[in-house]
């Protein structure tokens, strides 16, 4: 540990000296190298040129999906609690509802496993383009559904869309993103996932009470779909992709519109760098070049580890019981006696998404480790909280029915969702988005499948508790289901403070290292740290030299070096 800790230490006085401009000659001083993937690309940006719109056009499309994955899962909480008689003419039991739940995150989950490889078969954009499809198709059987089937196979072919658009869309971010502001940018996503449940909360809750309401909700989930197919005809593909498949041309076009400023030379030797990357992916064939993949990622200990510990925070983000509200807030606020039960699940949905921004600030500032370690206690206490005060409203379950024996409203009531809203709020300002910076975790050579295995987990996660989470109520009680999630926060807690190194403003080389022997916390808290002094003396000195002249300046002599 401790040569470890002498070996960053070397590295950090060499790349100070270098990032800031000032290239030394001095014979002794160790030579960082630039990381050596795509992010040099960011490399080259961060200290040289502004976010061009092409870049923010780009990362505006891609994350519709992050969008559409927040609706389609969001508007189902409310769309249970208003479908009433309308399919087979008759309300739909627990166990139906459950399905109905369900079967988006089984669709997700089976996408979820291949989206990865697909992605670099045929591409990121034709992949989520394809995902547009699905979710017509899956749209318009729930629209015209009279059925419970018709319904459950329109949520699971609506799921197949959102599993890939889960996986792809932060992909194609991290992959067009400045590396400066791409945790910001892939939190961007996470953004548009909360806001678009808060929105599928907001129609649910103003077509409560319209006939056939439920089915406008998800008409109107046609509408960001369309926007983002056809705005995808006329947009590119990411740079890497088209590197994938020799198209160098292509991946030039869209690296000088990204980067505007940057000097033809640049790009070309950017071109030139990704291009070997790609050739060093071993394989002669794309099949070989898969199973190599999947090989690596088990065998090569820092790839296993950085596996370890995606899988691991997608798993905890579920296990730990949040979707369960997310889908069901409307059918429990119902049970503990609010009518407008839709518009207080507006409230924990609002919470969400707010608390998500905190994070968006947040999460380069403070570090994902902090702001998780503050989440997961957070989140155990008010489950606790919750438990008890669902302990004292003594809930039964007869049949399907659910019977408050206190009778309906109460100040109990009211501690349930208090306790739920705060529970919200720790939950979005860590283990809710962190698990989405997930690509940092991999090299490029695995982080297909690196990202497919993380968000698959998730998804399976998903499919658990919203399969078992209204058996568990009428199983373990509400008080036995709420403390079972706050154990599994606990549990989360330690394995984060054990297991989780600070990652911000790492390179990506820096968290392989960091991952080479262990989970070396102590290690990636310092470089972090360093890290993080490091631009702000950068920003200092930018701002002493004028704005514009950071902006402006030449090609980073670091980038030049290599
Ligand atoms: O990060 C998101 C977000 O926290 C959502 O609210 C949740 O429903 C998703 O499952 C999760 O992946």
């Amino acid at each position: 540990m401790a040569s470890q800790e002498s070996l960053f230490k070397s590295q950090f006085d060499d790349d100070a000296g270098v990032k800031s401009g000032s290239r030394s000659d001095e014979p002794d001083r160790i030579q960082i190298k630039p990381v050596n993937d795509e992010d040099d690309t960011s490399v080259m940006i961060t200290f040289n040129q502004k976010v061009s719109p092409f870049i923010i056009v780009l990362t505006f499309v891609a994350s519709i999906s992050g969008f559409m994955f927040g609706y389609d899962t969001g508007y189902i909480s409310s769309a249970l609690v208003s479908i009433g008689t309308d399919l087979d003419g008759k309300v739909l039991t627990y166990g139906e509802k459950e399905i109905i739940t369900a079967a988006t995150s089984l669709g997700a989950l089976i996408t979820s496993i291949v989206a990865g490889t697909a992605a670099d078969l045929w591409g990121r954009k034709p992949c989520l383009m394809f995902s547009n499809l699905l979710f017509v198709v899956g749209a318009v059987l729930q629209i015209s559904a009279h059925r419970f089937w018709q319904m459950a196979a329109g949520r699971l072919i609506m799921g197949f869309g959102v599993g890939i658009g889960s996986l792809i869309s932060p992909l194609f971010i991290s992959e067009i993103a400045p590396k400066n502001i791409r945790g910001r940018l892939t939190v961007i996503n996470s953004l548009w996932l909360t806001g678009g449940q808060l929105i599928a909360y907001g129609c649910g809750a103003g077509l409560d009470k319209v006939h056939n309401g439920w089915r406008i909700l998800v008409g109107l989930s046609l509408i960001p779909t369309v926007i983002q197919f056809t705005c995808f005809c006329f947009l590119p593909d990411t740079p890497r992709y088209y590197v994938m498949k020799g198209e160098l041309q292509k991946a030039s076009n869209v690296l000088s519109k990204s980067y505007v400023d940057a000097p033809e030379d640049l790009i070309e030797q950017k071109i030139k760098e990704l291009n070997a990357l790609n050739r060093a992916i071993p394989g002669d064939t794309v099949w070989e070049r898969i199973w190599n993949t999947i090989k690596e990622i088990h065998t090569v200990p820092s790839n296993f580890r950085a596996l370890i510990i995606g899988c691991a925070l997608q798993g905890i983000q579920q296990f730990c019981g949040w979707n369960s509200l997310m889908y069901f807030s409307g059918t429990i606020f119902q049970t503990v006696g609010f009518s407008n039960s839709t518009a207080v699940s507006i409230i924990v949905a609002g919470t969400n998404f707010i608390f998500t921004l905190v994070a968006f600030f947040a999460i380069d500032r403070i570090g994902r480790r902090v702001i998780l370690l503050i989440g997961l206690p957070g989140m155990c206490g008010a489950l606790i909280v919750c438990a008890i005060a669902f302990h004292f409203m003594d809930i039964q379950f007869k049949g399907t029915e659910a019977v408050v024996a206190n009778g309906g409203f109460s100040a109990w009531g009211i501690v349930v969702i208090v306790s739920i809203i705060v529970y919200a709020a720790f939950y979005a300002l860590g283990i809710g988005t962190v698990p989405w910076q997930q690509s940092e975790l991999f090299p490029q050579a695995v982080r297909g499948i690196g990202t497919s295995y993380s968000t698959a987990t998730n998804w399976s996660g998903s499919l658990v508790i919203a399969s078992t989470f209204l058996t568990m109520l009428q199983n373990i009680t509400p008080t036995g289901t709420f403390a079972f999630f706050a154990a599994l926060s606990f549990i989360s807690f330690l394995f984060c403070y054990f297991c989780y190194p600070e990652l911000s403003g790492l390179e990506l080389e820096e968290v392989q290292m960091i991952l080479a022997d262990g989970f070396n916390i102590k290690a990636s808290k310092t470089l972090a740290k360093k890290r993080k002094q490091q631009l702000a003396a950068q920003k200092a000195a930018a701002k002493h030299g004028g704005l514009e002249e950071f902006h402006k300046s030449k090609p980073s002599d670091e980038l030049m070096e290599c």
